[in-house]
């Protein structure tokens, strides 16, 4: 992103990045609690606890982990052992780097995923027609079916006590999980796709900001 600080904490349409990313989960009456994985001694996020966020009691925070897959499942650690919560509560896993997810996919997500055992996650289908390069070069080998392939968004929801076995077991098989579906497809289960809205986007580059600032400012 090239900016002075970890983008969750860049600022987006009057607050940060973070901010935006909680607000769908904090408003929401079926989210009881919100654990936030954040690197020990995080600046910004200790100021953002003491200031706009100190007046949420259900926000709890827990050490970020060197991936992406080792902060998420020290909050699954989190939630078992400091909080208590029971293994077939239904935990939803999303990206600080996603401030756009509506209500309605939100909506969309906890509808359609209620009786799956299997956990589900928001996705969209594959639109372009997708090339697969020659190894290490930017030179096309053959154009790949896009039939069937989705790109996997978040939150990606499951029961507790699964996803945090799956992850669990996956990282000590040194399994490469970029998303909480690939820990759950590796015990061998296959996951919901639940379409979502393309507006819901990961923050990566520049130009992702001035989109991201474009939806939220178009959105009331
Ligand atoms: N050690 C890490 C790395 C990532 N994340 C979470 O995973 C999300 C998605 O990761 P991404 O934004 O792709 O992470 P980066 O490593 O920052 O990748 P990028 O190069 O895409 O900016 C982040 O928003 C953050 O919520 C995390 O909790 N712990
Ligand atoms: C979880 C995710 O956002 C789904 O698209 C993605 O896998 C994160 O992966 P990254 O490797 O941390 O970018």
């Amino acid at each position: 992103m090239q900016a002075d600080r970890p983008k969750q904490y860049l600022p987006l349409v009057g607050k940060t990045v973070i901010e935006h990313t909680l607000d769908c989960f904090l408003t929401h009456p079926a989210v009881t609690g919100i654990v936030v994985a954040v690197s020990e001694g995080d600046p910004f996020w200790a100021e953002l606890m003491a200031t706009t966020l100190n007046q949420y009691p259900q926000l709890h925070t827990a050490p970020g982990g060197r991936e992406r897959s080792d902060s998420v499942l020290n909050a699954l650690d989190y939630l078992v052992n400091t909080l208590q919560v029971a293994p077939d509560t239904v935990v939803l896993v999303h990206d600080a780097a996603r401030p756009c997810l509506s209500r309605t996919d939100l909506d969309k997500l906890l509808t359609l995923g209620a009786n799956e055992a299997a956990g589900a996650i928001l996705a969209i289908p594959v639109r372009d027609t997708m090339k697969r390069a020659q190894t290490g070069t930017t030179r096309i080998s053959r154009t790949e079916d896009r039939n069937g392939l989705w790109h996997a968004l978040t939150p990606q929801m499951a029961s507790l006590g699964l996803l945090r076995t799956a992850l669990a077991d996956a990282l000590e098989k040194g399994v490469a999980v970029t998303d909480e579906a690939s820990a759950l497809e590796h015990a061998g289960l296959n996951p919901l796709l639940v379409e979502g809205d393309a507006r819901n986007l990961k923050i990566t580059r520049p130009a992702d900001l001035a989109l991201a600032t474009f939806f939220l400012s178009a959105t009331p």
